[in-house]
């Protein structure tokens, strides 16, 4: 499923990162500063890696030697981070639909009422960002990546921001979007007990 072969760059960070996984949900753990994000950036195409190839799902992203490099906006990348990153001048319609994107050629795989089903934001519509808890918060930037019609999710730290109950809030919702949209996904986290609850397979970034 993910067939990454890479050497990052970044400053006087350098490292070269290999991973080789069929688990179809895969944790990124290590410490601070190993490249977790990094790892993300580089599939999402926002850091150019100084050389190698990112496969994920049988697509190049990126192949150095090949002179392959998908420009972002056409990897179908669905990124959520540790903030959700709303607009706040929009209510939470209004985010959700920003995200939303069509596939030439394709019919779309995700529908806002799907959507908004599946992680049951419907009451929240007609809010703004600053009127949501960081978990709907968080629920609504999920929303807004599923709607881009992505291939891949990333996932960067979603619930570092959140305390303790909101947490456990939003594990059975990450466990619904991992069981129910089927799409390979990443995710980075640095604490345990969501790596063990919502990944298939964990690969420790040293
Ligand atoms: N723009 C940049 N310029 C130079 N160095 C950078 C830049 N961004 C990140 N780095 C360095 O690259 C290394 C990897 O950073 P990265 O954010 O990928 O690590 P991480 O594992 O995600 O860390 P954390 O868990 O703290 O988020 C770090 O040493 C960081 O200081």
């Amino acid at each position: 499923m993910l067939d990454i072969d890479v050497l990052l760059q970044r400053g006087s960070f350098r490292r070269h990162v290999r991973i080789a996984e069929d688990a179809r949900v895969l944790a990124l753990t290590g410490p601070s500063g190993a490249g977790k994000t990094s790892v993300l950036n580089a599939i999402a195409g926002l850091l150019r890696p100084a050389s190698g190839r990112i496969v994920i799902d049988g697509r190049v992203l990126f192949d150095s030697a090949a002179r392959v490099d998908v420009p972002t906006h056409r990897r179908r990348i669905g990124y959520v981070f540790q903030d959700a990153r709303l607009f706040p001048h929009r209510d939470v319609r209004g985010n959700l639909l920003y995200g939303r994107h069509a596939v030439r050629g394709q019919a779309a795989a995700f529908g806002l009422d799907a959507v908004v089903d599946l992680l049951g934001i419907g009451q929240l519509l007609r809010r703004r960002p600053a009127n949501l808890s960081g978990g709907e918060a968080q629920r609504v930037a999920i929303g807004r990546a599923l709607l881009s019609q992505p291939a891949i999710l990333l996932f960067d730290e979603p619930l570092s921001a959140l305390d303790k109950a909101r947490r456990e809030e939003l594990i059975p919702w990450l466990q619904r979007v991992r069981d129910e949209v089927r799409l390979p996904m990443v995710y980075v986290s640095h604490t345990e007990d969501d790596v063990r609850r919502i990944a298939e397979a964990v690969h420790v970034l040293a």
